[in-house]
């Protein structure tokens, strides 16, 4: 008799997660986890927390308290083998102006590991991908705001991360754009990569997640799937939190 297969770990944990900044709790005892193919998206009114918590997921920052564990390890402690699950896009979509685009993805892959053919075939299919091959040898400091936000989601994922950690992804870009990075969302999810979602467009949740957390002054206040009635359930939910702080520092 074959003995049952042990539960893989989810691909991200939180544990009661602390970190101030400038003096004041910028992130308060966050928990939560995600499951390989889940997309999470992450509102929250400006200043709840949301770029903090992405950051801190991805590395930049470290918790004051708690844990942050990927597939199952605390990464403060394998911080390489960090870098290699996580995508990460951060706010803005920080490039080096004086890097091609094709430079860009070489030297994102490099720093993750890959090298020879494997990184060839990443930045090739990755430039194909984001509709970037045109502008390979473009320098990133000319590029356009939406052509500057798809190389960072191009540099993001061209390693096949187990998780994908995105700020506010859908900035700058058109609506054809959009509607393309909604695609890209689901097929990865579908092949297993984990997304987590920072966003204030509530129908980029509603389009391509399927579970919604809101942070409300730096704590988790609502992690539930994505109700069938949609965007108005998520609408109601969000202002509720939302002005239910305001009526209270009022
Ligand atoms: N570099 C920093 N130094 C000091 N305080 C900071 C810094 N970055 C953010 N904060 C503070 O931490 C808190 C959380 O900010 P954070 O950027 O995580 O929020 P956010 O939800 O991403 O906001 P937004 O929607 O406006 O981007 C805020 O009170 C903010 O002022």
């Amino acid at each position: 008799m074959n003995a049952p297969k042990p539960a893989s770990p989810p691909v991200l944990q939180l544990e009661q997660v602390v970190r101030h900044r400038a003096g004041r709790p910028a992130v308060r005892d966050v928990s939560l986890s995600l499951e390989a193919g889940q997309v999470l998206g992450l509102l929250g009114v400006n200043g709840a927390g949301k770029s903090t918590t992405l950051a801190l997921i991805a590395g930049a920052l470290r918790p004051d308290s708690g844990a942050i564990r990927l597939q199952g390890q605390d990464f403060l402690e394998h911080p390489e083998r960090a870098g290699r699950a996580i995508g990460w896009l951060p706010e803005g979509a920080p490039l080096w102006p004086e890097l091609t685009v094709r430079e860009h993805l070489d030297a994102h892959g490099r720093l993750r590991g890959l090298n020879g053919t494997d990184l060839d075939r990443a930045r090739d299919a990755t430039l194909e991908r984001l509709e970037l091959k045109d502008l390979g040898d473009r320098l990133a400091g000319v590029l356009s705001q939406g052509q500057r936000q798809r190389l960072g989601l191009a540099c993001a994922l061209l390693h096949r991360p187990a998780l994908l950690v995105l700020d506010e992804p859908a900035n700058a870009l058109d609506p054809v754009q959009v509607v393309a990075l909604r695609g890209l969302l689901r097929e990865l999810a579908a092949n297993g990569t984990a997304v987590i979602l920072s966003t204030h467009q509530l129908t980029e949740v509603t389009a391509v997640c399927d579970r919604v957390a809101i942070l409300h002054e730096g704590t988790l206040r609502y992690d539930a799937p994505l109700r069938a009635d949609g965007h108005a359930a998520l609408e109601k939910t969000f202002f509720d939190i939302a002005m239910a702080g305001r009526a209270q520092a009022a």
